[in-house]
């Protein structure tokens, strides 16, 4: 229960909700016990009318007293159990609510190495699988707890009242009824547990097939995706058969012990009934209400804590998540004013997961409003570069300037907000284009839309489409082909006018007449903004005011175009070959 602690916050939250639900469920117990007290009465108005003790019309008016108020306690606990329900499980659903919000926010909150440590599938299962098992402990569980306390502290007090002995040996199967149905609820839980791993595996399996079903209709492999589907389903049948073996004991094993409970009773209250030990044979109707009340809740504390056992572990789980806190911290609540000055001092900088070394003792300078490009072999550390200055990692060692103050100590909403970063691999959101090129500044008009659009190269191809700039992305953008995908990526970034623009071979995908237009709009857009341009084709560099060229994470040339085209080494070596590839090119 230790982890399970971090729901008091919401219990306390919820407080009302749940003192209201608890009482409710007290009270709905309490009128239910009216059933098996009429009914007692019931059979001792008979007993008395076959004595000839009462007349016919008391007889008939016992009756009616009697059924009048089972049907109308009956109501009543009807109706309480369903605010019973609406309160407490109302509770376990705010409660999920909350707690999913808490851990996407936390989530978000995390540096990239995080998600880099960790599988996106047990991502998910945190939000999803074990915030459902906890929600179980905060609903079903709570309710059920409440439920058989108040019912077996009510029920045992009226039973001990009409006959001690026969409660002794009627409730003496219960605590085997509660055993068995909590070792089913483990064993039900191990095997779904399987069950769910393989549902996962089909699920990762047909999506990763739909989303390459080029590559596999393009290899003709389509058959053997089927097979490897059938096994994978056949698999995932069989321990779904598993599961439903041991579900089928739950319910046998709750008639058999109802059933000798209910033998039980009948048999030593037949024995007291023949010795007199009990005045009316109506106790004996009243206790096997009293044994079927009893054994669903009783049946409760074995499911009840297989699932506290469960939501514990689930806890534990989001937990270990919830308490790591993100490697990339803001520090500073105050404005940041960026302006777009860069400076890295002998930056290095080792990925945590790889323990590759990336940056080695990098140095350079970019004055507001210039452009600085990066070139190198890949695997040179030119990406690694663009995520320093957006701060998505912590350097190791040397610092990083801008705007003279150190980039930890600056304001990370403000630093982040004064970017717009281009990304090697676009990625689009399944929305539509407006709205993926909204992402970039939220209350952008239709009109700076279209304009950003045009200075990506990108307008005339989005108003072929039918329905131009509402047209819905596929997931990852598929109707858009990759360099469309590029231009729309490109007009996110500079709609939202900021300080700092970045690159990243964002352009290897758009031939070369259309590099040389978003070149020249580029040219026109990052006037007094700073850009790093990261870039294999010197056609995307050849106008940055500085370039430098990276090799195994260490910079091997700097200067400028003209200066590096007379400098022997990677630039020129780069330079020539693109000229001789394509002579037109105007480089
Ligand atoms: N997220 C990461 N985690 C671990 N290692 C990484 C990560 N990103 C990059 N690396 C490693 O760091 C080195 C530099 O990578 P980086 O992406 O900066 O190179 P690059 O010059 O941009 O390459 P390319 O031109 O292929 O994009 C590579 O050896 C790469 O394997």
């Amino acid at each position: 229960m230790k982890e399970l602690k971090h729901l008091n916050k919401y219990f306390y939250k919820y407080r009302t909700h749940l003192i209201i639900g608890s009482i409710i469920t007290v009270v709905a117990r309490l009128f239910l016990l009216y059933t098996p007290r009429y009914v007692k009465k019931i059979f001792v108005a008979i007993e008395r009318y076959f004595d000839e003790t009462i007349t016919k019309d008391v007889f008939k008016a016992e009756i009616a007293e009697a059924i009048m108020y089972i049907i109308g306690a009956a109501l009543i606990a009807a109706i309480l159990t369903f605010f019973m329900r609406q309160t407490i499980i109302n509770v376990s659903r705010y409660i999920e609510y909350d707690l999913k919000n808490e851990i996407y926010a936390q989530y978000q909150k995390l540096s990239l190495n995080f998600y880099k440590k960790n599988r996106t599938g047990d991502l998910m299962n945190r939000i999803t699988e074990d915030v459902s098992r906890v929600r179980m402990y905060a609903g079903p569980a709570l309710m059920y707890s409440i439920n058989t306390i108040a019912l077996f502290v009510v029920v045992i007090i009226y039973m001990i009242n009409a006959s001690p002995k026969l409660t002794l040996y009627t409730i003496v199967p219960l605590p085997i009824l509660s055993v068995i149905i909590y070792k089913l609820s483990k064993e039900i839980h191990k095997r779904s547990t399987i069950v769910q791993e393989y549902l996962s595996k089909l699920s990762t399996f047909t999506q990763e097939s739909f989303s390459g079903i080029s590559v596999i209709k393009a290899y003709g492999i389509e058959p053997q995706t089927s097979v490897n589907f059938k096994v994978l389903a056949a698999e995932s049948k069989a321990k779904h058969i598993n599961l439903t073996k041991v579900q089928a004991w739950f319910f046998p094993m709750m008639i058999l012990l109802i059933g000798t409970s209910n033998l039980l009773v009948i048999y030593i209250g037949g024995l007291q009934y023949i010795n007199g030990e009990i005045e009316s044979i109506g106790t004996i109707a009243e206790f096997i209400i009293y044994v079927n009340m009893l054994t669903w809740p009783v049946a409760t504390v074995g499911w009840v804590t297989s699932i506290v056992q469960q939501a514990e572990a689930s806890q534990k789980r989001i937990n270990e998540f919830l308490k790591i806190s993100p490697e990339v911290k803001n520090s500073t609540e105050a404005h940041s004013e960026i302006t777009g000055d860069i400076e890295f001092k002998n930056v290095s900088f080792t990925y945590d997961d790889t323990n590759i070394q990336a940056l080695k003792n990098i140095s350079f300078t970019i004055n507001e409003g210039e452009t600085l490009a990066v070139l190198g072999k890949t695997g040179s550390g030119k990406s690694t570069v663009l995520d320093l200055v957006g701060r998505l990692y912590d350097i190791d060692k040397g610092s990083i300037i801008i705007n003279d103050t150190e980039i930890s100590q600056l304001n990370l909403t403000d630093l982040r907000n004064s970017i717009g970063y281009v990304p090697q691999d676009a990625f689009l959101f399944s929305d539509s284009i407006k709205n993926n090129i909204k992402f970039g500044k939220e209350d952008a008009t239709d009109e700076e839309v279209f304009e950003a659009a045009k200075n990506a190269q990108v307008h005339k191809n989005i108003i072929k489409f039918n329905k131009g700039y509402d047209t819905v992305l596929g997931e990852r953008g598929i109707t858009l082909s990759g360099g469309q995908k590029q231009r729309v990526s490109i007009a996110r970034a500079i709609i939202k006018s900021p300080k700092i623009l970045l690159f990243d071979d964002c352009l290897s995908a758009v031939d070369t007449e259309t590099e040389e237009k978003i070149l020249n709009n580029l040219n026109k857009i990052t006037k007094g903004k700073t850009s790093i341009i990261v870039s294999h084709r010197v056609s995307s560099v050849k106008n940055a005011n500085k370039i430098i060229v990276l090799d195994d994470g260490k910079i091997v040339q700097q200067g400028n175009h003209d200066s590096l085209i007379n400098d022997e080494g990677y630039y020129k070596d780069l330079y020539l070959k693109q000229l001789s590839e394509k002579p037109k090119r105007n480089l």
